[in-house]
């Protein structure tokens, strides 16, 4: 079935200074779909999202939300429709969690204003569904930084929001925070929302997202379902390192190292396990 675009990022490219950071990048995001953003460091990753949120402008292209140009959309009315989870947030002022996950309902404030009992309520909401409402009066500036993440995923929420723009989410986050924040992303996809994302672990988008988009040195270099994309090859190509990619019994795909310091690593050969592969519990390997 056909997605109806709601992003559609067109020829752009881009250069802090001579240096081109984006060359001609295109491509449309549906309603409701999750897309991962995925490349080495330094590949325009984050500068792409901040071009999407009308953060910088771009030297040549546009980016249209509902067919309208983000340019001539106002910094609230964008706030109501994209909210930004970004990469590495520090504060000064010793706001509470609660103050800044409340942050998220100004854009729905006149200039004056006071939180109502229903922002309150919504904030709260939004500490609970991400477990951290025993943070809600610590001080934003002495909570760990994947607390502090938790915390603006929360703000997010809070800003009510349907589609989510994530810089490195899990960056951060502990491994079991790391898994809750994915099960958190399918199930508000579940609820229409769209995320856009992005992340350095290949294995998240298989799990999750219905898409990657693979850039390299500022352009794309593949874009479509994760399970056709995330391969070998590309894997090698965007990062220069040997992962194979295998399926386990199900849908599940992990990326496994062909060699760790040399050694040869278990994705060399995939093959059936048998009762001699006791020390990996991790049912039948189908091979990718
Ligand atoms: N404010 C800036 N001024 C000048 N150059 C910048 C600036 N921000 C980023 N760059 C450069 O632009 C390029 C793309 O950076 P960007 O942060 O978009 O990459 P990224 O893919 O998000 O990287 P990472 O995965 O390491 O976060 C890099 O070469 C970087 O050094």
């Amino acid at each position: 079935m056909e997605l109806k675009s709601l992003i559609e990022v067109e020829h752009i490219s881009f250069g802090y200074t001579r240096e081109i950071v984006l060359s001609d990048v295109s491509f449309a995001i549906g309603e409701g779909e999750i897309v991962t953003l995925l490349g080495p460091n330094g590949c325009g990753k984050s500068t792409l999202i901040k071009i999407m949120l009308g953060l910088l402008r771009p030297a040549n292209g546009d980016v249209f939300l509902n067919g309208r140009n983000i340019g001539q959309i106002g910094s609230r009315a964008l706030a109501r429709k994209i909210a930004y989870v970004p990469q590495i947030h520090r504060s000064s002022f010793p706001y509470t969690v609660m103050d800044v996950v409340l942050m998220g309902r100004i854009p729905y404030k006149p200039f004056f204003f006071r939180y109502s009992k229903t922002d309150q309520r919504i904030a709260g909401d939004a500490l609970e569904r991400l477990s951290i409402s025993h943070l809600a009066d610590r001080a934003y500036t002495e909570i760990s930084g994947g607390e502090r993440q938790l915390t603006l995923i929360a703000r997010a929420l809070a800003q009510g929001a349907k589609t989510f723009i994530m810089d490195e989410p899990a960056s951060g986050l502990d491994y079991g925070n790391q898994l809750r924040l994915l099960d958190q992303i399918i199930k508000l996809s579940r609820e229409g929302y769209t995320f856009i994302k992005s992340t350095h672990s290949p294995e998240h988008a298989l799990w999750i997202a219905d898409r990657a988009i693979l850039i390299k040195n500022g352009a794309i270099a593949a874009d479509g379902k994760c399970d056709e994309i995330i391969s070998s090859e590309n894997l090698f190509s965007l990062y220069n390192a040997r992962v194979n990619v295998l399926k386990l019994t199900g849908s599940l795909r992990v990326c496994v190292p062909q060699t760790i310091c040399g050694c040869a690593g278990f994705g060399h050969s995939p093959r059936v396990l048998d009762d001699s592969d006791s020390p990996l519990p991790c049912a039948v390997i189908q091979g990718a």
